[in-house]
C-alpha cells in the first residue's frame, strides 16, 4: 500500500490516492469521517477549525461499500477556500488570477525560507500553502482506510496525549485498548489520566492568553499485531524504522521513542529486555513490554507502544519571532491573525493514523493481499502457525 496527497491549505480541496488496498474489503464513508472529525477536535486549536467541517468524498475505488482493488481516491473540501479565492485564484491555470498579495516574510520554525530557497519562489505563499499541517487531514483519511483494514483483521490502534507543556500523564499499563479509545475520545485534551486533564487545559489557555504556544508528547498503542511483521534483512524493511519515519514526517514532530525509549540508555540490560515465555493458548509472549513491541525491525506480538514529541507551534500570536524580509532584507517581527496555541491533542489523532498506515502497508506486503478475504484467512492461519511453532 502507498498513498500520495495533493492540495494547498487554502486551496479548493485536498486529495489522496491510496494504492494497494485489497479488493472486497468493507469500507464506509462514516469510518473515514469519524477519524476526520476526531482530528478537528481538541482544546487549543485556533479559528480555522471553526470554519472547517471535514467530510470525505470517496471519488474512486469503492462501490456499494466495498473496495474494488483499484486506487482509492478521497477528497476533502476546504470550506475556508471561499475566503481565499482572490489570493489562491479560482482557476490555477488562469494567468489573471496570479498572486495578488505576495508573502516575502519567512516565518521561523516553518518550511518558508528553506522552501523558497530550494524552489526559487519569491512568493512564500507558494511554500506555506503546501507545507501547512492542513495536509494531515487527508493523511488521516488515508490512515482511516488503513485502520479499517486492521480492524477487520483484529488489530486495533489508539492515539492519545501523554504530555503537554511538561505536564505528564501517569503510566496506565492496565487499560485495554477499548478503554484507551473511549477515554481519549471523551477528553478535551485526549489524555487518559483525568488528574492532568484540567492542568493541561489551563497550560494551553495560559499560553494562548500570552500569545505563545506549547508542545507535548503523543502516544500510539496497538494491539493484535502478530509477531514477525516487518523484517530484519534490510534497513528499509524494518517496520520500527518505517514507523519512526512516518511519525517524524508529521508537521512539528521532532522525535520518536518505542517503549521505554530514551530511558533505556540509563538502565542495565537485565532491566531492559523482555524475557520470552510460552503457553498453549498464547504461544510465545513476554511478561514485560519495555521495548514497545519491536525486536530486530519486526513485531514481537506484544502491544506496539510508540511516542512522538511535538514542538510548540511556531506561529506566535503576541510574541513574534524575528526574521528577515526576502525583498528588502530588513529585519521584522511577524504579526499574525490566527494560529493554534497547541495542536498536540489533534496531532495524536494524526499520529494514530500514520502509524496505522505503516502497519497496514507492512501486512499487505507480507501476506497475499489482492483480495481481502484471502488476506484475512492468511493472517488467521499465520497466527495459528506461530502459536504452535
Ligand atoms: C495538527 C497540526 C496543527 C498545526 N497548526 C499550526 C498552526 O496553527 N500554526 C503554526 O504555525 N503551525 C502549526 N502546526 C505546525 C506546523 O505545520 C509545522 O511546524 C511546520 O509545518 C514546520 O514543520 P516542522 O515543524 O516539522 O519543521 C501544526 C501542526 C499540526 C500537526
Ligand atoms: C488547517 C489546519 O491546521 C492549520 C495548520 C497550520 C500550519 O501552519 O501548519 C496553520 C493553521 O492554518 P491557518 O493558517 O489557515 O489558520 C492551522 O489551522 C488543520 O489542521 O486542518
Amino acid at each position: 500500500m502507498r498513498y500520495l496527497t495533493a492540495g494547498e491549505s487554502h486551496g479548493k480541496q485536498l486529495t489522496t490516492i491510496i494504492e494497494g488496498v485489497p479488493a472486497r474489503m468493507p469500507l464506509l464513508q462514516e469510518d473515514i469521517n469519524d477519524s476526520l472529525l476526531r482530528r478537528q477536535k481538541g482544546h487549543g486549536r485556533g479559528k480555522r477549525m471553526q470554519i472547517e467541517k471535514d467530510l470525505v468524498d470517496i471519488t474512486g475505488g469503492v462501490r456499494h461499500g466495498e473496495t474494488l482493488g483499484s486506487p482509492i481516491s478521497l477528497v476533502v473540501h476546504n470550506d475556508d477556500f471561499k475566503h481565499w479565492v482572490d489570493i489562491m485564484g479560482e482557476d490555477p491555470l488562469d494567468p489573471d488570477a496570479k498572486i495578488r498579495r505576495v508573502v516575502t516574510r519567512p516565518r521561523p520554525g516553518h518550511a518558508d525560507l528553506n522552501g523558497a530557497l530550494k524552489y526559487g519562489h519569491r512568493d512564500i505563499r507558494n511554500i506555506l500553502e503546501r507545507s501547512s499541517a492542513r495536509e494531515t487531514t487527508v493523511r488521516v483519511a488515508a490512515g482511516a482506510v488503513a485502520k479499517t483494514l486492521l480492524k477487520h483483521l483484529g488489530i486495533e490502534v489508539s492515539g492519545y496525549v501523554k504530555e503537554i507543556a511538561g505536564i505528564r500523564a501517569a503510566e496506565i499499563d492496565t487499560l485495554t485498548i477499548e478503554e484507551r479509545q473511549k477515554i481519549s475520545e471523551a477528553s478535551p485534551v485526549r489524555v487518559l489520566d483525568k488528574d492532568v486533564e484540567q492542568p493541561m487545559m489551563d497550560a494551553i489557555d495560559e499560553a494562548k492568553k500570552e500569545g505563545d504556544s506549547i508542545g507535548g508528547i503523543c502516544e500510539v498503542y496497538v494491539e493484535g499485531m502478530p509477531a514477525g511483521v516487518g523484517s530484519y534483512v534490510h534497513y528499509d524493511r524494518k517496520l520500527d524504522s518505517r514507523i519512526a519515519g512516518s511519525v517524524v514526517s508529521i508537521n512539528a514532530f521532532k522525535g520518536v521513542e518505542f517503549g521505554i525509549g530514551f530511558q533505556a540508555s540509563q538502565m542495565n540490560g537485565s532491566k531492559v529486555h523482555d524475557e520470552i515465555t510460552w503457553s498453549e493458548d498464547k504461544g510465545y509472549y513476554r511478561k514485560s513490554n519495555r521495548l514497545g513491541g519491536f525486536e530486530g525491525g519486526m513485531t514481537t506480538g506484544m502491544p506496539i507502544v510508540v511516542k512522538g514529541v511535538m514542538k510548540p507551534i511556531p506561529t506566535l500570536m503576541k510574541r513574534p519571532l524575528q526574521s528577515v524580509d526576502i525583498e528588502t532584507k530588513e529585519p521584522f517581527k511577524a504579526t499574525v491573525e490566527r494560529s493554534d496555541a497547541c495542536a498536540v491533542p489533534a496531532a495524536s489523532v494524526v499520529m494514530e493514523h500514520v502509524v496505522a498506515f505503516e502497519l497496514a502497508k507492512a501486512i499487505t506486503e507480507q501476506f497475499p493481499s489482492d483480495q481481502f478475504p484471502q488476506l484475512k484467512k492468511a493472517i488467521e492461519e499465520y497466527r495459528e502457525e506461530i502459536r504452535c511453532f
